[in-house]
C-alpha cells in the first residue's frame, strides 16, 4: 500500500540517538496510530529520530476489550490478495456481518482465521472469491486486489476468478461424477485442455499433488461419492488445483475429518504453500498453529488482531485474542 496503513499498537518510542533534547526519552504513544502518524506526532520533522522501537502492549497490559482497531501488521510485501476496507452487509443492508477489515495474504503461505462462531470468518472467506454474489441480499464494500486487480470490478467474471481463487468446504462435496470427471470437469469447461491425453495429464498431476493418486489410479471410473470422506477431500483439494488457482480458500476442511485424515489433509496444505497460497478458516487453534504463518483473530465482524501465528498463540496484543485463546469464550 501507498501509505503505511496497518494499525499497530505504539506504547513506547524510544529515540535511538542520546542527543539531550526533550524529546531524547521514552515517549507514551497509547492510541492506535500509524507509524508515520505516530513520528509525526513525538518529533515532528526532527532529523535526529534514527530508530522507532515499538513495544507492542501498553503498560497496562493488552489493548483492552473495547478498542476494536486492528492490532499488529495486516500487510505484507507482494501480496497475493490485498483486502482494503472490506464491509460485508446481509439481508439488504440490515446486517452489518463484517467491519472495514483491510489485511493482505502473502504467496505462499497459509494465514488462519480464527474466531468464536458467528464472528465473519465464513462471511469473510467467501468475499475472497466472490462466492457472496451467490447469497441473495447480501452486499461487499471495499476493494480486493488480485495481483493488483479489484475482483470487485463490473468487468470481472466470476467462473475464471473462482478458478483463480479456488474454494475447499467443510464437508466433502464431489461431484456425483467419477473420480476421473471430478476433476477432469473444470479443466475442460474452462478450456485448459483441448483432448484426451492433456486432459489425462492433467488428472494425474492433480490428483498426485493433492496426495490422492496411488489409492485411486486403479479405480478413476468409479463414483468420487464412493471414496472415504478425507480421500473425498483430497479429491476436492485435485479439483480445486486443476484449474490452476493462485489462491485456495479452505472452509473448515477437517471438521468433517476423523484424526488422522485431518493430518493428511495437514500436510497437504503445507506442502500446497510451496505453490499457491492459502486462507483456511478453522475453529481448531491446534490446527491453526500447525498449519499456518499468519493468524488472524476475527471478533464480531472485526478484525481484532492479525501476526505470526506464534506471536498470536504465545504472546497476543490484545485482551479479546487473549481470551479467545485461554478458552474463556468462543
Ligand atoms: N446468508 C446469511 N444471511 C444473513 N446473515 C448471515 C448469513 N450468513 C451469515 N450470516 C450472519 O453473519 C455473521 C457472520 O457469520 P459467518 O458464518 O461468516 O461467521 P463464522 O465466523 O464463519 O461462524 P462459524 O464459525 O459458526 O461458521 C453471523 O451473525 C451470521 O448469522
Amino acid at each position: 500500500m501507498e501509505t503505511q496503513i496497518a494499525q499497530i499498537e505504539i506504547e513506547q518510542i524510544e529515540i535511538a540517538q542520546t542527543e539531550q533534547t526533550e524529546q531524547n526519552k521514552q515517549i507514551m504513544v497509547t492510541q492506535i496510530i500509524s507509524d508515520d502518524e505516530a513520528m509525526d506526532k513525538i518529533m515532528p520533522g526532527n532529523p535526529q529520530v534514527k530508530k522507532v522501537e515499538k513495544v507492542k502492549k501498553m503498560k497496562s497490559g493488552l489493548v483492552p476489550k473495547d478498542d476494536r482497531r486492528t492490532v499488529g501488521e495486516a500487510t505484507v510485501e507482494n501480496p497475493r490478495m490485498r483486502c482494503e476496507n472490506i464491509d460485508v452487509y446481509y439481508n439488504d443492508g440490515e446486517k452489518k456481518a463484517i467491519n472495514n477489515i483491510s489485511l493482505d495474504i502473502g504467496c505462499n503461505e497459509v494465514i488462519a482465521m480464527i474466531g468464536p462462531s458467528g464472528c465473519g470468518k465464513s462471511t469473510f472467506l467467501r468475499s475472497l472469491n466472490r462466492m457472496n454474489d451467490t447469497i441473495e441480499g447480501c452486499r461487499v464494500d471495499g476493494k480486493i486486489l488480485l495481483d493488483g486487480k479489484n475482483i470487485y470490478d463490473k468487468q470481472v467474471d466470476v467462473v475464471p476468478l473462482r478458478a483463480q481463487v479456488g474454494m475447499v468446504f467443510q464437508k466433502p462435496n464431489p461431484f456425483p461424477k467419477s473420480i476421473y470427471d471430478n476433476v477432469a470437469y473444470g479443466p475442460r469447461i474452462h478450456g485448459l485442455v483441448q483432448n484426451k491425453a492433456q486432459s489425462d495429464e492433467l488428472v494425474e498431476t492433480s490428483l498426485k499433488r493433492a496426495g490422492l493418486w496411488e489409492e485411486v489410479k486403479d479405480r478413476l471410473d468409479q463414483p468420487g461419492t464412493g471414496l472415504s470422506g478425507g480421500q473425498q477431500q483430497r479429491l476436492c483439494i485435485a479439483r480445486t488445483i486443476a484449474v490452476g488457482p493462485e489462491v485456495i480458500l479452505m472452509d473448515e476442511p477437517c471438521s468433517a475429518l476423523d484424526p488422522i485424515a485431518t493430518a493428511i489433509i495437514e500436510d497437504l496444505i503445507d506442502e500446497l504453500r510451496q505453490e499457491y497460497s492459502i486462507a483456511i478458516v478453522t475453529h481448531s487453534m491446534q490446527q491453526a498453529s500447525r498449519v499456518s504463518q499468519r493468524t488472524a483473530y476475527f471478533h464480531l465482524g472485526d478484525l481484532i488482531e492479525i501476526g505470526p501465528t506464534e506471536q498470536i498463540f504465545l504472546n497476543p496484543l490484545h485482551q479479546l485474542t487473549q481470551d479467545y485463546i485461554t478458552g474463556r469464550f468462543g
